[in-house]
């Protein structure tokens, strides 16, 4: 079984993700970190944002099980991904890396912006996870102060529109609902709320 998460900034799909891979025993993959992994990598090599031939060479060098989550989750590495991620020379690149992860035999979790449309279309379940952007904003302010990144509310709402906009705006594989994903507006669900509405969707698609 493949299950596909999508869903703007902070909307809860990596907490979904997470816990449905656990629930069904299957392997889980956060494709938002292949981005920040090349963003921050931009970013410490002093490699131009708009230099995309270099860009994709970083892309293309990755190594999937040498990523750390901890050192990529900051709002400067979030910023640089959605950079990088215009980019179709690297999106090209991390495309059969993502496709492969999907296609095991045991069946997968994946989530980001473009897997019900572009990496797994085929996927057995989709799931388009969404919240206000004030809803999203909140949760994302508690997470990076309780890090203790210096920001305000203001400007991870600002940070959150921007991502929205240049995600949804892009030319090379947007964020957008795939046709056939369940829309799961968690805006007034609590964590456990939004997993257990998570679980009933896949119980409706597949019986398990
Ligand atoms: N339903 C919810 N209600 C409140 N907080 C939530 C909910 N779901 C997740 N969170 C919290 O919101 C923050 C963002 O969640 P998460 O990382 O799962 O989102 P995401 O969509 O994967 O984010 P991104 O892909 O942009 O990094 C985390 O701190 C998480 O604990
Ligand atoms: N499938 C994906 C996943 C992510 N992105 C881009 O990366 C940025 C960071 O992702 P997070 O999920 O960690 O917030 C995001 O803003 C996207 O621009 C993508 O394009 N496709």
């Amino acid at each position: 079984m493949i299950i596909a998460i999508d869903g703007p900034a902070a909307s809860g799909k990596g907490t979904i993700a997470r816990s449905l891979a656990a629930h069904f025993g299957l392997p889980h993959l956060d494709t938002g970190l292949l981005y920040r992994a090349v963003g921050a990598k931009a970013l410490a090599d002093h490699v131009d944002f708009e230099d995309e031939a270099a860009l994709a060479q970083l892309a293309g060098a990755l190594n999937l099980a040498a990523l750390d989550p901890e050192a990529l989750k900051s709002g400067a590495v979030g910023e640089a991904a959605s950079r990088v991620a215009v980019l179709p020379q690297v999106r090209a690149k991390l495309l059969t890396l993502q496709q492969d992860f999907a296609c095991q035999p045991s069946g997968a979790v994946l989530d980001g912006r473009d897997i019900g449309t572009v990496i797994a279309p085929e996927a057995e379940v989709k799931i388009f996870v969404t919240a206000t952007p004030e809803a999203r904003a909140e949760r994302r302010y508690r997470e990076l102060a309780g890090r203790g990144e210096p920001v305000t509310y203001e400007q991870v709402l600002a940070d959150i529109l921007r991502r929205d906009e240049r995600d949804s705006g892009r030319a090379s594989a947007p964020l957008i609902r795939a046709a056939d994903a369940v829309v799961l507006d968690n805006t007034a669900l609590g964590r456990d709320a939004s997993i257990a509405r998570a679980l009933e969707i896949v119980a409706a698609r597949t019986g398990r």
